[in-house]
């Protein structure tokens, strides 16, 4: 096991398997704490498998999956999840629609200090609402979650994913179901909190380049469970890599930081 104090995930031929059938296979993957990743693949990919390893929701079938330090189905996962932030749609479904937008972000430290109270913590309430501010939600604090678009529960539940103050956050399809301009303004506050120094270390899955925030440094592209290309952006991120990924023949382009794909 590594003790290296800024490794935040270690896997070494980790593999998921389900009914039979590899999920993720053989994957070798080693984040540092000042790293902002993108996990990039086809529908199917195993990208979700993949983030909820590393959430700490599952455990691997074969292979070592080490997360912050420790390493899964060896400690308990409770005060791990406690230290990771999970933006996904697995979480929202977990969120009562009645809640306030402010409950749902406060109530993150709620579970994880697992005690009950009736009312807020003045400093929780400044946090909470600091961080739906930063991503653009802070109009809708007292609103219903329930009443709320699919794009801005996707703020809200970045906010919540962050109100822990997590080592490692991450992202699941942040962007999807935003509009354009809904996608550029989100995209434009994750660039920025990913150039914060004091950040956690990031994961952020998607099917689109364009959703990529300008300054993340490294990628994971993912086909059929297995890596095609893992490293630093510039070098993985190649019209190449792309189309063996998605396997269709495809044009990358960059342009100030922002990608773009098209078939070619
Ligand atoms: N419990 C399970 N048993 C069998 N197959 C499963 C199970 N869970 C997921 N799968 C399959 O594993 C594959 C990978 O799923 P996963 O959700 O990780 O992919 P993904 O890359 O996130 O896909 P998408 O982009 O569509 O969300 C899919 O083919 C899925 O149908």
């Amino acid at each position: 096991m590594s003790n290296d104090p800024d490794l935040v995930i270690s896997l070494d031929k980790a593999t998921v398997t389900r009914s039979g059938k590899d999920l993720i296979r053989d994957i070798d993957w080693r984040v540092e704490a000042d790293e902002r990743w993108v996990v990039l693949g086809p529908n199917g990919a195993g990208k979700t498998t993949l983030l909820s390893l590393v959430a700490g929701r599952l455990h691997p079938t074969r292979g070592v999956a080490q997360v912050l330090g420790e390493r899964l189905g060896r400690v308990d996962v409770f005060e791990l999840r406690a230290r990771i932030g999970l933006a996904s749609v697995a979480v929202h479904d977990r969120i009562p629609g009645d809640e306030t937008v402010l409950d749902v972000v406060v109530t993150a430290a709620w579970s994880v200090v697992g005690r009950f109270r009736e009312s807020y913590d003045s400093m929780d309430t400044g946090r909470a609402t600091a961080l739906l501010r930063q991503f653009g939600a802070g109009d809708l604090a007292q609103r219903e979650y329930g009443t709320l678009s699919e794009g801005e529960r996707k703020r809200v539940q970045i906010a919540r994913a962050l109100m822990t103050d997590p080592e490692l956050l991450l992202l699941d399809e942040p962007a999807a179901g935003l509009d354009l301009g809904g996608r550029e303004d989100l995209v434009r506050r994750l660039a920025e909190f990913a150039a914060d120094p004091d950040a956690p270390a990031m994961v952020l899955v998607t099917h689109h380049v364009e959703e990529i925030p300008p300054g993340f440094t490294h990628a994971l592209l993912l086909r059929e469970g297995g890596v095609v290309a893992a490293g630093p952006i510039q070098s993985v991120m190649t019209s190449d890599n792309l189309s063996k990924t998605f396997d269709v023949a495809l044009r990358l382009d960059r342009v100030d930081d922002r990608f773009s794909a098209r078939a070619s």
